[in-house]
């Protein structure tokens, strides 16, 4: 009996296996741990059988001395935990990796005969693989163990690489080379140090005698790259059966928080022929667009997952091309009409209840080719109506309408029209831009949570998210203000003007001044006294959205505590926050500071 294969574990292993979970920690989803469940029930039961037959065949041994004693087939207790920990650590290396990628936008990516061609080309080396393999355990002498290795190894390839090798070669490396690659250098090391060590023995007389550097046997570096390998192309084809699930509400209306394997099955089996190919690029261009636009939603959204994830990004791709729509028109009666035909674009798509899926109603469909341009045509065709109660909708282009209030006076082109007269004005506008987007977040969170709400929890929380939306509002006036300015507008309530001797023209003509940087404070007082009191009802949203919801409102939030910051300046018309310090906040709020 001995310790040196357990303090292999103690020293390699266990301590990489626990820094991994305290980074992953506060992302862990229960999707998440059914993930890592079923990887290590697979690698266990897979494992199992092969390297009990190795030990009995004496391919490898251990010397009594260096373990504990109990053993499982054969198999020493440290080993099968080898299996446990391996699969762990290497899957939570992936979820971390994969954490930025949207994976619904990697479905189907390539076209079609180049996936084909992918395909066939790795079942071509696959099974090539299997092939020597099975020859060089047939001969039986020194390629036995490598040979052992690949057809084991090759089939379980095989078949997760025919099911998914189409979503997997969408991933970017950083996704599946690296979480190969890294676990497979540093275990390489490990096995290096126990070998020398006399931990484990390779016998002679089924080995090659290949070394890939001094200590380092190249059936142990081929094991350890297969297994990680099978580790990473297991997890992914895991992902890829729940982006089919998750995107795809007409192929699989309802999908189970935990999906069970028979489903996740029936998704990998699904053609892709039936695939909705029209929503997968909306998806695709509703990410680019939060991408492009949003740096603290964006991040945010990294943080939500399932269908929730999905219709958020959804939900934010039309709020942005209406505001891009009313906003960028050259004239004022161009961006009416824009509102005129959102505005009848939402009577369309809530005519009648049934008829709330856009598929389903050609009217609204052929509406829309008709009216827009093509590269917003598919955030209004997206937009999950039959989840959102239209009230909010209506409302957001009551804001808009006050945007076009700034505008020359009838009477003389020399006087302008600023529309936020008081405070109220101010508050009132930004409800409706902004109070409405809360609500429209909280009712896609109250659809999709699996946690119950009662009726009077939601209208609680639909009140406090309206105020929070209005707080994100005054932090976005209040770093808008040049930018605004050099288009005529100023959203700083004319009373407060007044208060410190200055008139809105003065605003245009100077926005940096002095007086304007005190009112900008004065707002940002506000915002963030709004903000106090309606974070407390944050705590009351279902778990599985609280600390993501907290993510979006902290990285917006942020920008406001920036340009609260003694001395800062506002540079071209945008403040923003520093990556890392976005990632700090995020990793904060998370973590439910
Ligand atoms: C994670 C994720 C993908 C979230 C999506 C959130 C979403 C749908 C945002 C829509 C943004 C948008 C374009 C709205 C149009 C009107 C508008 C301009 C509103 C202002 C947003 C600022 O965005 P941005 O800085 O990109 O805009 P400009 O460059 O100035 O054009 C707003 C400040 C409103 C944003 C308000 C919210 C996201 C609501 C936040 C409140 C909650 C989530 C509720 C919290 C819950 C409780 C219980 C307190």
């Amino acid at each position: 009996m001995g310790f040196e294969y357990a303090l292999v574990h103690l020293k390699y292993t266990i301590p990489v296996g626990i820094a991994l979970t305290i980074v992953y920690r506060p992302f862990l989803s229960r999707i998440d741990l059914y993930k890592v469940a079923f990887l290590i029930a697979i690698a266990v039961v897979s494992t199992i059988p092969w390297d009990s037959y190795l030990i009995r065949r004496k391919i490898w041994t251990y010397p009594p001395h260096v373990i504990i004693g109990p053993t499982f087939f054969s198999i020493p207790a440290e080993e099968v935990f080898f299996f446990v920990i391996q699969t762990y650590n290497t899957t939570l290396l992936y979820l971390l990796l994969n954490k930025p990628i949207f994976q619904p936008s990697c479905l189907a990516r390539k076209p079609r005969e180049a996936a084909i061609l992918y395909r066939n080309v790795g079942q071509v080396v696959l099974a090539a693989c299997v092939l020597v393999g099975g020859l060089l355990v047939w001969r039986g002498d020194e390629g036995t163990y490598l040979g052992l290795i690949l057809v084991w190894a090759g089939p379980f390839a095989l078949l997760l690489w025919s099911l998914s090798s189409d979503f997997l070669v969408s991933l970017p490396y950083t996704s599946t080379v690296a979480p190969i690659a890294i676990p497979t250098l540093y275990l390489w090391v490990v096995d290096t140090i126990a070998l020398r060590r006399g931990t484990w023995a390779i016998e002679s007389g089924t080995k090659l005698g290949i070394h890939v550097w001094d200590g380092l046997e190249i059936e142990e570096a081929v094991f350890f790259l297969a297994t990680n390998t099978l580790i990473v192309f297991g997890q992914v084809a895991f992902d890829h059966a729940l982006a089919i699930l998750l995107t795809f509400p007409r192929l699989f209306p309802t999908v189970p928080e935990l999906p069970s394997p028979i489903l996740l099955m029936r998704a990998l089996l699904a053609h892709s022929s039936k695939y909705d190919e029209e929503r997968v690029i909306g998806i695709r261009q509703a990410v680019s667009r939060l991408q492009k636009k949003s740096r603290s939603f964006y991040l945010a959204s990294a943080t939500f997952s399932g269908r929730l994830r999905i219709d958020l990004i959804l939900l934010y791709s039309f709020c942005r091309v209406a505001d891009d729509l009313v906003d960028n028109a050259s004239t004022d009666n161009e961006a009416r009409q824009w509102i005129g035909k959102l505005s009848h674009y939402l009577d369309l798509a809530y005519a009648s209840k049934e008829a709330r899926i856009v598929q389903k109603q050609p009217h609204l469909h052929s509406y829309i080719t008709e009216n827009f341009p093509e590269s917003s045509q598919s955030a209004l065709r997206l937009l999950p109506t039959h989840l959102l109660p239209f009230g909010p909708l209506y409302d957001l282009l009551e804001g808009f309408k006050t945007d076009l209030e700034f505008h020359e006076s009838k009477f003389s082109k020399k006087l302008r029209v600023f529309p936020i007269a008081k405070e109220h004005d101010l508050e009132v506008y930004s409800a409706r831009v902004a109070g409405t987007v809360a609500e429209l977040c909280l009712e896609l969170v109250f659809f999709h949570t699996y946690s119950a709400t009662t009726t009077a929890q939601r209208e609680h929380l639909v009140r406090a998210g309206g105020r929070m939306g209005i707080a994100l509002q005054y932090v976005n006036i209040a770093r808008d203000i040049a930018t605004d300015a050099a288009i005529g507008r100023v959203y700083l309530p004319i009373s407060w003007l007044k208060e410190v001797g200055l008139a809105p023209q003065d605003v245009l003509d100077n926005p940096d001044s002095n007086a304007v940087e005190r009112l900008r404070s004065r707002l940002l007082d506000k915002a963030f006294g709004v903000y106090g009191e309606a974070r407390i009802a944050m705590s009351q949203l279902p778990s599985d959205a609280r600390a993501p919801m907290r993510v979006a409102v902290e990285s917006y939030m942020e920008i406001g505590r920036v340009l609260k910051e003694k001395g800062y300046k506002v540079k071209a018309g945008k403040a923003t926050v520093p990556k890392l310090r976005r990632l700090k906040v995020a990793w904060k709020a998370l973590n439910g500071a």
